[in-house]
């Protein structure tokens, strides 16, 4: 068990555990620590935090897996991150791999997240050992000719836009079980069109409203990608693939295992392995127990959402601690918004304004393919880029907030398009 920053709590400070440090977690600790309030520790099984989402760039830039791997241990100036497996958690307290005592706490967070087939996720506790993860699957991806890619969602898509901007010489397959790439009908319809567009023009086949059998073999690597030349046959349309490499990018996977080792396994949504949570995010039932991001019933599961709950419990509860009276609850994002990059430079998304305007390469390269945000968390980690790539004016700006990292406003909108004119924004116009 590996602890960093401050153990002494001798103020005898409430004690805030914060179980998980993805988007939602880290937010809430840095936020929460910052305000001396309490004692903050937040606990993950890794020794960094993954900026995952940056994740398909690490696949074919070489080192770039350093940038996304970011140790926690200047996350917190009063409080302390514990690198350890929570294996149970109970009314006030959580137990730990490898320690018999509990862990007692005022409040809990809970922000397990999820995980994700490598390279969305990694399971690899060590630093080091999951750059060389990333490190050696670009090899593989270098010397691969063809390649599948099971699943069309955010994902599947921009790992292979990036694939195929760095290698525009394999031969690179999706297969969708939908009808229209993403989620049918969950943004504008001209998101699909333009999308399918822009991934042919890069010689990607996509092939959609057909499947591959996930057999026992595949679902073997479920948390990995599949190596060794295999061919599949689709299930509807019998079409045959041949592929050196296949990446299995079909969903995530809830980490409930520590929730369901303990009583508040009946708070657990049995539909979805969720946490059920209020409108404050306080777990059914219980008053100092909250849930944010993927591990929580509420809202779509983004970084930007996780990040945005984070923020607000962490309001929360600096008042409730206080005897304040509750705030006004959690609005729910209004209106989708996606940005996915394909490859480095560009892709597309739609902002979250009631027209659902449509941004196209120029923006979306600007906003988010150029580095997938990666300075700017090693800024909110305290961490610099390496020396060679650094971007001073990216990390000497200080970022306390993952919302302003992540989400992106109609105002945003209008500031960055200064220049054009804000009445087309509002009318619909897109900016593709
Ligand atoms: C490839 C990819 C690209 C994505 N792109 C985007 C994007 O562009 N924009 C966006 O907004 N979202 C994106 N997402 C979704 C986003 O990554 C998730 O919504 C986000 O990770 C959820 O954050 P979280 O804080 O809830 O949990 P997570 O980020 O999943 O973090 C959970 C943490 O809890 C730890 N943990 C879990 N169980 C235990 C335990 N028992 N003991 C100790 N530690 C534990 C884990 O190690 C992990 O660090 C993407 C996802 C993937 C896979």
């Amino acid at each position: 068990m590996g602890i960093s920053g401050s153990q002494d709590n001798s103020g005898k400070k409430p004690v805030v555990l914060i179980v998980g440090g993805g988007y939602g977690g880290i937010q809430c600790a840095k936020l929460l620590d910052k305000t001396g309030q309490f004692f903050v520790v937040l606990i993950d099984r890794k020794s960094y935090f993954l900026h995952n989402i940056a994740s398909v760039r690490a696949v074919v830039e070489h080192d770039f897996a350093r940038k996304i791997i970011t140790p926690y241990d200047r996350l917190l100036t009063n409080g302390c991150v514990v690198q350890a497996e929570v294996i149970s958690i109970t009314d006030d307290s959580i137990q730990v791999y490898g320690r018999n005592e509990p862990i007692h706490f005022n409040y809990l967070i809970i922000a397990t997240g999820s995980s994700y087939a490598f390279p969305g996720k990694i399971a690899e506790t060590d630093s080091s050992k999951a750059v060389d993860l990333y490190n050696n699957l670009q090899e593989k991806i270098q010397q691969a000719e063809q390649i599948l890619i099971i699943g069309g969602g955010p994902v599947g898509i921009e790992l292979a836009g990036e694939i195929a901007t760095d290698y525009p010489e394999k031969d690179i397959t999706i297969v969708h079980n939908q009808m229209t790439l993403l989620q049918p009908k969950a943004f504008q319809d001209k998101i699909y069109v333009r999308l399918q567009e822009q991934l042919e023009r890069m010689k990607i086949k996509i092939i959609l409203n057909d499947g591959i059998e996930l057999s026992d073999d595949l679902l073997r690597h479920k948390l990995n990608y599949v190596e060794g030349k295999r061919t599949y046959i689709t299930e509807k349309n019998k079409i045959n693939i041949t592929a050196d490499l296949t990446f299995l990018c079909i969903g995530a996977h809830v980490n409930n295992k520590s929730i369901k080792n303990g009583p508040l396994i009946s708070k657990l949504n049995p539909q979805t392995g969720r946490l059920i949570v209020n409108n404050y995010f306080q777990v059914d039932g219980y008053e100092n127990i909250f849930a944010i991001g993927d591990i929580c019933d509420k809202e779509a599961k983004y970084g930007y959402v996780a990040a945005a709950q984070a923020e607000y419990v962490a309001k929360f509860l600096t008042l409730i601690d206080k005897k304040k009276p509750y705030p006004k609850e959690y609005q729910i994002h209004q209106y989708p918004l996606i940005l996915l990059t394909i490859g480095r430079n560009g892709g597309i998304g739609q902002i979250p304004n009631k027209s659902g305007t449509i941004i196209g390469n120029f923006l979306v390269k600007y906003i988010k393919a150029r580095d997938i945000f990666t300075s700017r968390y090693r800024s909110f980690m305290n961490y610099k880029m390496d020396s060679e790539i650094e971007n001073k004016s990216a990390y000497t700006n200080k970022i306390d907030s993952i919302q302003s990292i992540l989400s992106f406003t109609e105002q945003d909108a209008r500031n960055l398009l200064a220049g054009l004119p804000a009445q087309e924004l509002a009318s619909g116009q897109d900016f593709i």
